[in-house]
């Protein structure tokens, strides 16, 4: 990441919305926000493969894995203003493979930390999943509160947006996708 072209970009919005850059309190400022973006963006150079350690000891268990309330924060690329919320992972491994637990949350961690919209985040986060560690099926549901929509423009506040991105088996059976749904608590 090119943080001195942050740097100079922050400035030059300091300075447009007619502050002034120098003034003590904002001198660090462009350098914070250009480390801030290194951080809330570390997405983008981030490989999500590197979190796929595949264990095969799921022996014969072929039945449902939820990872439930995983903590988001991402970014929307169209105010670059936050969206938080949770996501949940669920997944029927087949044949024995799994991944450690705490991977779902790094894997998520991994394409939140983009410039995104919730429907792509959702979608990556399953074909990921469904690609790489080949289950009978996963879904992937996220909610989120977007501050785009909540402290600007619509000013809704408390409003929430729920996705929610199946692939193979709980796309297909109905009675799976219920199962997950009911454990889910009706999200
Ligand atoms: N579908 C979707 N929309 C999003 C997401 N994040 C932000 N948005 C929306 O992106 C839209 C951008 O709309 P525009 O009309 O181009 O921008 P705007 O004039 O700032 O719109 P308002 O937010 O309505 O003031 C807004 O409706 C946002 O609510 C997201 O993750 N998914
Ligand atoms: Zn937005």
């Amino acid at each position: 990441m090119d943080m001195e072209k942050i740097e100079r970009a922050v400035r030059d919005i300091l300075e447009a919305v007619g502050e002034d850059p120098d003034r003590e309190g904002l001198q660090e400022t462009p350098a914070r926000v250009a480390r801030m973006y290194g951080e809330i963006f570390s997405g983008l150079g981030a490989d999500p493969k590197q979190h796929l350690k595949i264990f095969t000891e799921g022996g014969k268990h072929d039945e449902l894995v939820l990872v439930k309330d995983i903590p988001l924060y991402s970014v929307c690329e169209h105010h670059l203003l936050p969206f938080i919320g949770r996501a949940h992972i669920a997944y029927i491994p087949k044949n024995g493979r799994i991944i450690g637990l705490s991977k779902f949350a790094r894997i998520v961690d991994c394409f939140a930390r983009r410039p995104q919209v919730q429907e792509r985040l959702t979608g990556q986060i399953a074909d990921f999943l469904y690609e790489n560690m080949e289950p009978l099926g996963v879904a992937v549901f996220i909610e989120a509160e977007h501050l785009c929509m909540t402290m600007r423009g619509a000013r809704a506040a408390g409003a929430k947006t729920q996705t929610s991105a199946l692939r193979g088996c709980m796309r297909s059976d109905a009675k799976t996708r219920a199962e997950v749904m009911a454990l889910l608590g009706g999200r």
